[in-house]
């Protein structure tokens, strides 16, 4: 079954402490943690200190994605603050593989991030030193948005090259998830599910992250 990762962009920014333990109590895999600078999207979130805040308070995996222009200039600040993986957007370096070996010596995870508009050939090249790739089902910059169907046949390429090569990394998914849309991506060969508003708007969030979890079995 897919892991389900609740983005705390939906959660409530004055009560993280009590939003992210309430995940944690409800299932949730790991934590998916959206950087956002106000440059490379049009939104800005928040930055390495609330993650360092963030960190001694759960025990979940920290997946941080850094929506940020030129992201080498902080992968040490979020490395020491505490992510576990660090996400960065081909899209937004002109050093993707540097800034991929930069979060990699700094002893984290490392994952390309791919846009709508990006096509998977574009990052080819880095699939052999990546833990995890992460497809875009939304444009990035805020929660709440549709789900955009044709990124599945991206999840089918990356599978396919996949076990082509005998690659190891995580496919993960992110923007407009729910017990639905995640149905067709984990056939494709999506294995880590982010989601937002379908948890953190959900009456009951356990049972959300459930169903994403009994969709997928
Ligand atoms: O990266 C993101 C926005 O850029 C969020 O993680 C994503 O949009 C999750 O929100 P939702 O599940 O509500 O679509």
């Amino acid at each position: 079954m897919i892991k389900v990762a609740p983005s705390i962009l939906s959660a409530n920014f004055v009560n993280f402490e009590r939003d992210i333990k309430m995940v944690e109590k409800s299932g949730a895999d790991l934590l998916h943690v959206d950087v956002m600078d106000g440059q490379f999207v049009p939104n800005m979130s928040f930055g390495w200190t609330t993650l360092a805040a963030i960190r001694p308070i759960t025990n979940l995996f920290l997946d941080v994605h850094l929506m940020v222009q030129n992201p080498e200039r902080y992968i040490d600040q979020f490395a020491k603050a505490g992510a576990d993986l660090i996400g960065v957007h081909v899209e937004a370096t002109q050093h993707i593989h540097r800034a991929l070996q930069m979060i990699r010596n700094a002893g984290v995870k490392a994952e390309v991030v791919i846009n709508p508009g990006t096509p998977v050939s574009q990052i080819e090249p880095l699939l052999p030193f990546v833990d995890q790739v992460l497809v875009m089902t939304v444009n990035p910059g805020f929660g709440g948005q549709k789900f955009l169907p044709e990124m599945i046949s991206k999840i089918q390429a990356l599978t396919d090259l996949k076990k082509a090569n005998d690659y190891d990394f995580e496919i993960e998914i992110d923007g407009g998830v729910n017990d639905k849309t995640v149905v067709d991506c984990y056939k494709a060969g999506a294995t880590v599910a982010v989601a937002g508003s379908f948890v953190y708007g959900a009456e009951n969030p356990a049972a959300a992250i459930e169903s994403m979890h009994n969709a997928t079995r």
